[in-house]
């Protein structure tokens, strides 16, 4: 549809800058949307200088950047395993902004649905236009619609509004098995929502459910769902086996009306798997946002909600059956330190080395426990060759063996060995990743530790948002080459200037500790050691030592 210079600004506001849905297009779904106005304008035909006009008498920002935005249009679960709640949480996760239309408040848990409210129908109608009419939404996304009336409001409200895709989760069932839309529905939804549905999204029950039954047993019988489903009126069609029996791996099945896809993942064993289907329905309502095609839509959703249960799969919330999972894969971020990090761990600071390990026959395990057996407040692990999967491998074994004593398992140097094992930080020095991108890989509450031999590197480190220092080194050591010493002198100094604690390092032992801890400046707060702790054959008496020595320093600075 062309629009004429003579049209009102505020039709043009409401209607020319949406892309028009007509059924059934035989285009595939477009790769990508354009996002800001002026593009959209051109794609349609609109002059700039007509779109410039109506922006300037609106007092709006042509050049202004849109968010992408999905809306749901769903049920809330108290226990925000589901619905709304896990559709605002997937689409946050997913950089998409979420709002919301309710159409019923249900009391839920893990146990099961305690209770229903329906919200009035024109309650909903008014929710809708509230949002539609105003936020320049891209995709809508329907999860629970638990009446008839429900259902013809949001079809209505829909062809007032157009948006450039549907996504249909056909919620009757709750993943615990309670009813959540009057049976009566099932004959308006077929007729009415799926016709207006880009993607439909099925379990293999809400499958039979809407195909009057039909028994689902093999992928065969999928696809013939799928086709049965597609013929009903939406685009596209993803029937979800993840209840199909005796199969090793999840298997969904898509069919676009052409082609049919299997998408196979692992199946992930946990509990925790209530709002898997309002997350994957929202997170495809996001990407097509975002501008994907409807396929990788598919595709990304799957692999992110696979990936949140992957990381999920021992969380523990509610005492129900099924349990929620974590959108934003964080609450499993077992760090020892909490996120609360204070210095005091630095006591004393052991610092691995396979060199000196293999020497004595010992398992980096091994050491590691005995470290912390005899005193040790923090460990790094600096393993210079090991493989990357070794190294996580041997990460992983260490944080096992420090996390029931409450000890922060560094990583020295390597950022993706701390990422992928969850360690609780990492240890870098000045020619090593910045402790600024550090940060920005690891989040806010993993540890970042500096290597400082200056004022301004420490300065830098305090503002790159490093948690702590390492200063060194203090004497001369054989373990690392090429090091130059600060001495006590260059310690003090640098203490002095740190706003950020400081751990001493280099050529510390049983004998020089009370020296170097005795210089003063309270943010000094412990030596980290290699050789004096792992040189030896006893790593537990060695730490024993050092700890007392340490503890003595302590004991005469009160
Ligand atoms: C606690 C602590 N302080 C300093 C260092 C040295 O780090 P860096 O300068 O990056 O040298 P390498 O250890 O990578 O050789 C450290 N590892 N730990
Ligand atoms: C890894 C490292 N960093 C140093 C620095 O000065 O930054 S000194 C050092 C080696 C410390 O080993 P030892 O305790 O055996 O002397
Ligand atoms: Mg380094």
């Amino acid at each position: 549809m062309a629009c004429s210079g003579l049209l009102s600004n505020s039709f043009i506001a409401n209607k020319c800058f949406r892309p028009r849905r007509h059924h059934k297009l035989a285009v595939p779904y477009p790769r990508s949307f354009s996002s800001s106005r002026v593009h959209l304008a051109q794609n349609l035909g609109i002059s700039m200088s007509m779109e410039e006009n109506g922006a300037a008498k609106q007092g709006l920002d042509v050049s202004r950047k849109k968010l992408p935005h999905v809306l749901t249009v769903a049920g809330s679960d108290s226990g925000a395993g589901a619905g709304i709640q896990a559709d605002l949480k997937a689409c946050a996760a997913r950089g998409v902004y979420c709002s919301t239309v309710i159409t019923a408040v249900t009391a839920q848990n893990t146990v099961g649905v305690q209770g229903v409210n329906i919200v009035p129908d024109e309650f909903v109608a008014q929710q809708l236009k509230s949002v539609l009419s105003d936020m320049e939404v891209d995709v809508v996304k329907t999860g629970m619609l638990p009446s008839i009336e429900i259902v013809r409001v949001l079809q209505q409200s829909l062809k007032e509004f157009p948006v450039r895709a549907v996504v249909v989760d056909p919620v009757m069932v709750s993943t615990s098995g309670d009813v959540l839309a009057d049976p009566s529905i099932l004959a308006r939804f077929r007729e009415e929502l799926l016709m207006m549905a880009d993607i439909v999204t099925p379990n293999l029950k809400e499958t039979s459910t809407l195909l009057g039954g039909m028994r689902l047993e093999t992928v065969d019988d999928m696809r013939r769902a799928a086709k049965l489903l597609h013929s009903m009126g939406p685009r596209s069609v993803l029937v979800k086996g993840g209840d199909l029996p005796e199969s090793f791996d999840a298997v969904d099945v898509f069919f676009d009306g052409e082609e049919y896809h299997e998408l196979h993942s692992p199946r992930v064993k946990t509990r925790n798997t209530h709002g898997t289907g309002c997350t994957l329905a929202s997170c495809i309502a996001a990407e097509l946002a975002k501008g994907s095609s409807m396929l990788s839509a598919v595709k990304l959703a799957k692999r992110y909600v696979e990936t949140a249960l992957e990381y999920s799969k021992d969380i523990i919330l509610g005492n129900g059956a099924q349990g929620p999972f974590d959108h934003f894969l964080r609450l499993k971020h077992n760090t020892s330190t909490g996120g609360t990090f204070s210095g005091n761990e630095l006591f004393l600071y052991a610092v691995t080395d396979s060199g000196m390990n293999e020497k004595w026959e010992r398992p980096m395990e091994v050491a590691v426990k005995e470290a912390i057996e005899g005193g040790a407040t923090i460990i790094q692990l600096r393993e210079k060759d090991a493989e990357t999967r070794k190294f996580i491998e041997t990460a992983k074994a260490c944080l096992k063996i420090c996390h029931p004593y409450k000890v922060p398992l560094l990583i020295n140097d390597r950022i993706d060995v701390a990422l992928a094992s969850d360690a609780d930080g990492v240890h870098v020095g000045q020619s090593d990743m910045p402790a600024r991108v550090a940060r920005i890989l690891l989040g806010p509450d993993k540890v970042i530790g500096v290597s400082c031999k200056t004022v301004e590197q420490a300065h830098q480190a305090w503002l790159d948002g490093a948690d702590y220092i390492g200063c060194g080194g203090v004497y001369p050591t054989s373990t690392k080459a090429n090091n130059s010493t600060v001495g006590l002198d260059g310690l003090k100094t640098v203490c002095l200037a740190s706003k950020l604690p400081v751990v001493a390092i280099g050529g510390i032992n049983a004998s020089n500790a009370i020296t170097v801890l005795g210089i003063g400046p309270p943010n000094l707060k412990g030596v980290a050691v290699v050789s004096t702790v792992f040189a030896r054959s006893s790593v537990v008496g060695e730490t024993r030592k050092l700890h007392s020595m340490l503890t003595e320093a302590v004991l005469k600075a009160n």
